[in-house]
């Protein structure tokens, strides 16, 4: 009767558990965002952001939320760095893309390397949130100006395949994962709306189509 009952408590109770890999350019706020939301969700308190250097491979942070268990993988941005994102898609729930919302000058190639990550197949049907970081800087883009920004630099890039392949290269799933793109702003340095980028994650992974996968 114990082992009946401690069974029945330990499903009742089970945690399903979901990764989440944080991506985006070096510099664009992704250890930070990842040691904030542990200091928010997790008794021991992440690192202080004068502690963080560059990550050079990956940081791991796990948080416990109701019947849910979220597992962040950030990983480095640096160039050289990027092609180990890939390794990550098979197994992750959700994506995470950080962009500098306060770095007009590198927002091209921001936007260059978030396009290949939509393109990558692996995570064609994985939820992805974008984040405008530094919000908490005057200069910072806003989360519409970001939107915009991006349309933009999407709109020129197909009319210039246009021209030079003469025909529309854009493939339809892509264009309706862009109209439906959600972006969030936060300041992962102050805090600011990380709760309900994890909020957003919380109730995504749920409805994944990968969810059955994992079980
Ligand atoms: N003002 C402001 N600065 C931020 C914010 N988030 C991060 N930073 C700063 O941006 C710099 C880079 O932050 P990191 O978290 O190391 O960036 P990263 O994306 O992990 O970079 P890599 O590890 O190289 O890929 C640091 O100086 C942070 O303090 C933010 O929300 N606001
Ligand atoms: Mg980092």
């Amino acid at each position: 009767m114990y082992h009946l009952l401690k069974g029945l408590h330990e499903y009742l109770t089970r945690k399903e558990e979901f990764s989440v890999i944080i991506i985006g350019l070096d510099g664009a706020g992704k250890t930070t965002l990842l040691e904030k939301i542990k200091t928010l969700y997790n008794d021991v308190p992440g690192l202080p952001p004068d502690k963080i250097a560059p990550t050079v491979g990956q940081n791991m942070g796990k948080i416990t939320l109701p019947s849910t268990i979220l597992q962040f993988w950030d990983l480095g941005g640096q160039r050289g760095i990027r092609s180990i994102w890939p390794r990550y898609y098979d197994d992750c729930h959700a994506v995470v893309y950080v962009i500098d919302a306060d770095d007009r000058e590198r927002l091209g190639e921001g936007w260059e390397v978030f396009d290949n990550v939509l393109s990558a197949p692996q995570i064609l049907g994985v939820p992805l949130l974008l984040l405008a970081n530094k919000q908490d800087s005057p200069q910072s883009l806003s989360v519409e100006e970001i939107r915009n920004d991006y349309e933009e630099w999407h709109q020129r890039k197909i009319e210039s395949a246009r021209r030079r392949y003469g025909e529309d290269t854009e493939e339809e799933h892509r264009r309706q994962r862009i109209a439906s793109l959600d972006v969030l702003g936060v300041s992962a340095l102050e805090g600011t709306n990380v709760r309900a980028a994890v909020d957003w994650l919380f109730i995504r992974v749920q409805n994944s189509r990968r969810r059955d996968d994992s079980s």
